[in-house]
């Protein structure tokens, strides 16, 4: 995605508040911005709704009218008039039905469309946010801010949200028929409902907080979970079973406890709304027969009324459990469109882009120094330049800044001082579609997806050229990679040869195994500087063999950075780098650097007396 294409409510644009501090309207306002298709006809279901809402009350006043002054008229009943009332109440009826069943369409469609584009967006921005920003938000929390987080709002714009307004214009209309056949009687209703009207919104705001606290367990339970479920040959490998499961059950506990006290406070509200609901009938029918006995009401009037109250009772109950449903669906939108909002630590370049054209690459750190957010400074004043196609080993302790140099030079992030420059411009100047062609990083454990092995190593082509060319020329450009790399022998091994499905994350290949997918993935991504962190599982003698001759193989005519664990790699190497405490401290070849007798040197004997 590019820079133009960020939704509106990215923080880039600090004029707007951040979604957590938004009201209630704010909220749906922004909501809409982000999803406009919400809003896709809304004119015409609203009215499609009121129509609706309004042949509800033709049956209190047909009653009232076919008792009154059909079959109680002066001169006997009147069934030709009972059964024309009759007959027009029934088409009233049938018309509302039609409109309440359009409207629900209507609002399925529309919401439907808005919610994919929030989905749409939210997943994108997910994916535009740096590999830091996504370690460090808990990844389950990001996971249920598409999925369930968005599931709380559907539930209130497919149904809540014209409810809400149907049910007020409900109110309403009961309300003035209910005056207009007897001002007494719509006093005592209104009477039994103010206290209810004043406390609920209180208890509703109670229910807020619960909910939220709901959600924010919810999000640390698909944490745990998936964790739990991700790590779980570890935790088999460790017998740390017990501990984990431990922590598992606690946040589900912990969501089940959230849930109960949210689910106590909304029963307690449901059953008022019941209690005076059924209280104002039973006030009704006393106070309407007395004031028809007193021959202040018509029996038509009492039975409409009646009726009315049903029409006016339910709004208000339902109201209670729609306001509810708003403020899920409003805490759902701010914790989405805080996602929106993350900004996309690292930008594109926009307008200042400076093409990267394919050819040797040469690299340089000028000054590069980088501290983790919160973190102190684990590289410091770095310099160094490779020239296009040297190999260069970059050697030093565990922690000392190694894999940080090179995630830096794909740009997982951005230095915090100094810059990295390929052929000499600043990579925050170079577009990441031309970065990714350029720059390919080959990982300790690449990630293999379920598939086959053929789809697998296809990943290394751009999704561009896979949607240009028919699959068989996917899968020619796979084969001979494969063959390039001098991995047919092994293929010819397997099961399945190419078809042969790799399981989830790969696990139904070894360790070497996933790690020539991952070698014939980069070598199809063809780029021209090679970032490599040198695998440090062993694998079998032939496999290591295997993988020694399609590194040799891959790193052939490219400009290579590797991460190296081996120093038989820094021997082999053009250039050796040693970095100490995040400091580079040495440069030089193998045999200088030996020479030397300083850090490298030392390393290097002491490596020496334990392999040799
Ligand atoms: N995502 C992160 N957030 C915060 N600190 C980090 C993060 N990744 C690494 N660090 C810290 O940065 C320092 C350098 O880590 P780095 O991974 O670059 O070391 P390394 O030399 O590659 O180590 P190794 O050889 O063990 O892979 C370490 O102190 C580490 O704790």
């Amino acid at each position: 995605m590019t820079a133009k294409d960020q939704p509106r409510t990215s923080a880039q644009d600090s004029r707007m508040a951040p979604a957590s501090t938004l009201g209630v309207l704010a909220t749906l306002r922004r909501a809409a911005q982000v999803s406009p298709e919400l809003l896709d006809g809304l004119a015409v279901t609203l009215v499609l709704a009121v129509v609706a809402a309004t042949a509800r009350v033709l049956v209190p006043i047909a009653v009232q009218q076919t008792v009154d002054t059909a079959i109680l008229a002066p001169g006997g009943v009147d069934v030709s008039r009972a059964a024309a009332l009759v007959g027009i109440a029934a088409v009233g009826l049938a018309v509302g039905a039609a409109c309440s069943a359009l409207v629900n369409v209507r609002l399925f469609r529309s919401s439907e469309a808005g919610l994919l584009t929030l989905r749409t967006k939210a997943f994108r921005h997910v994916h535009d946010l740096s590999v830091l920003t996504q370690s460090t938000e808990r990844r389950g929390s990001l996971v249920s801010r598409v999925t369930s987080d968005v599931d709380t709002i559907s539930m209130f714009v497919q149904w809540g949200g014209i409810m809400l307004l149907v049910s007020a214009l409900q109110i309403l209309v009961a309300t003035t028929l209910m005056a207009v056949y007897s001002w007494q009687l719509t006093l005592l209703v209104w009477a039994c409902f103010l206290p209810l009207m004043v406390v609920l919104p209180r208890m509703q705001r109670g229910v807020n907080r619960r909910y939220a606290a709901v959600r924010e367990r919810y999000g640390a339970m698909l944490g745990a979970v998936s964790e739990a479920v991700v790590g779980a040959e570890t935790i088999r490998a460790y017998g740390v079973s017990e501990r984990t499961q431990r922590r598992v059950d606690a946040a589900v506990a912990a969501t089940r406890r959230a849930m109960v006290r949210a689910q106590t406070l909304v029963a307690v509200v449901f059953s008022s709304g019941v209690l005076v609901a059924n209280l104002v009938l039973a006030v009704v029918v006393v106070a309407g027969t007395w004031l028809g006995v007193a021959g202040e009401l018509t029996v038509g009037r009492v039975l409409a009324f009646l009726f009315l109250v049903q029409l006016f009772t339910g709004p208000v109950q339902m109201a209670t459990e729609i306001l509810n449903e708003l403020q899920n669906a409003i805490s759902g939108w701010r914790r989405v469109l805080g996602v929106l909002e993350t900004p996309v630590d690292v930008a594109e370049p926009g307008e200042d882009a400076v093409p990267s054209p394919r050819g040797p690459a040469s690299l340089t750190f000028a000054d590069v120094g980088y501290a983790y957010p919160d973190g102190p400074p684990v590289l410091q004043d770095v310099d160094l330049h490779v020239a296009a196609g040297t190999s260069v080993a970059v050697v030093g302790a565990t922690g000392s800044g190694k894999t940080t140099m090179a995630k830096l030079v794909a740009r997982f992030m951005d230095p915090t001082t100094g810059a990295v420059l390929l052929d000499g411009t600043d990579l925050r100047r170079i577009a990441s579609h031309d970065l990714r062609r350029r720059v390919v990083l080959v990982p300790q454990e690449g990630f293999l997806f379920d598939g086959t092995i053929t789809e697998n190593i296809a990943y290394g082509l751009r999704d561009d050229v896979v949607a240009a060319g028919p699959s068989s020329q996917v899968v020619a450009r796979v084969e001979q990679v494969v063959a390039e790399l001098g991995l047919d022998a092994w293929l010819d091994e397997l099961p399945a040869g190419m078809a042969t499905p790799v399981g989830q994350r790969g696990e139904l290949l070894s360790a070497g195994e996933r790690q020539l997918v991952a070698l014939a993935r980069a070598r199809l991504a063809d780029g021209d500087l090679l970032l490599l962190d040198e695998a440090t599982s062993a694998v079998d003698p032939v496999a290591e063999v295997r993988i020694a001759r399609a590194l040799r193989e891959l790193a052939r005519g490219r400009t290579t950075l590797t991460i190296a664990h081996r120093l038989s790699t820094a021997e082999a190497a053009d250039l050796v780098v040693v970095v100490h405490a995040g400091r580079v401290v040495e440069v030089g070849t193998h045999a200088d650097l030996l020479a030397r007798g300083e850090h490298y040197a030392a390393m290097h004997s002491a490596w020496v007396s334990q392999t040799r």
